[in-house]
């Protein structure tokens, strides 16, 4: 589904990607995690070409992001993404957030628009506040009504970086909860994320990033299971969160 090889990206001097390579297999999660700054968001945001890379490959369902005849915006259209700040339009309600794209990218009709986008509002638990704008609500929810947004787009993967970091902590089980339904129902995600209680729950590997290499790619089980086994760089990360 998702072939990363050999990925190296620098912003000027600076080498922030060094050599990257794994693979996300349909109906995968994958958690990245890793120390501040060792490269976790440039990575999963190289995946849809949101940051070019200098070297080697990336391959989405097929389609290469190094090649230049490649459809970038169509690309993207295919991979769900969503950010940290939620990045609704404030002027816009929340169906009018849910078909924008939609219409404008897909070229769907109106009324096809609005009857998925109201679906993957139902899917997150959102149907009561379709008319409202995202400044009325809370920040828990507008994170809910973009990953609706980005379900209405039928993703063929989805893409998260740190969804959960910007919001108060009581909002984070609401955001979680849904993804955990979405990796269950069998959606192929990658994660960029903190919540390690989560990678344990739902995902089926886990990549360890530091300075902007990616040190392990292994399974849950692997990672958390036999922390001794890993490099010293991960287990120094592993024994700071396992003491909470
Ligand atoms: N646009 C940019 N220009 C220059 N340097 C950047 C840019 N974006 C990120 N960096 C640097 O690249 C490195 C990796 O950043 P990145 O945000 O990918 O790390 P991260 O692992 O996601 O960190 P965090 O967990 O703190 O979000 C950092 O040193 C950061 O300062």
């Amino acid at each position: 589904m998702i072939k990363i090889s050999n990925v190296s990206k620098w912003y000027g001097s600076f080498q922030v990607l060094t050599d990257c390579t794994t693979h996300i297999e349909k109906g995968e999660v994958v958690v990245v995690c890793g120390p501040s700054g060792s490269g976790k968001s440039t990575l999963i945001k190289t995946v849809n070409a949101l940051e070019p890379i200098q070297k080697g490959d990336i391959v989405v369902n097929g389609v290469s992001i190094a090649d230049p005849k490649t459809n970038l915006p169509k690309l993207r259209s295919h991979v769900g993404m969503v950010f940290q700040h939620f990045e609704l339009f404030p002027h816009l309600s929340v169906t009018e957030n849910l078909t924008l794209a939609q219409i404008k990218v897909l070229g769907r009709n109106k009324d096809d628009a609005l009857k998925r986008g109201l679906k993957m509002l139902d899917r997150v638990g959102l149907s009561a506040h379709k008319d409202k704008f995202p400044g009325q609500l809370s920040g828990g929810q507008q994170q809910r009504v973009a990953i609706a947004r980005a379900l209405s787009m039928d993703p063929i993967v989805m893409l998260f970086d740190e969804p959960t970091s910007a919001l108060d902590p009581e909002m984070v089980g609401e955001v979680l909860d849904v993804m955990v339904q979405l990796a269950n129902e069998g959606m192929t995600m990658m994660c960029v994320t903190h919540e390690m209680g989560f990678a344990r729950k739902v995902s089926h590997r886990v990549i360890f990033m530091d300075q902007g290499r990616i040190i392990e790619d292994c399974t849950k089980q692997e990672f958390f299971g036999s922390p001794e086994a890993r490099s010293p760089r991960a287990k120094e990360f592993l024994s700071k969160i396992l003491q909470h």
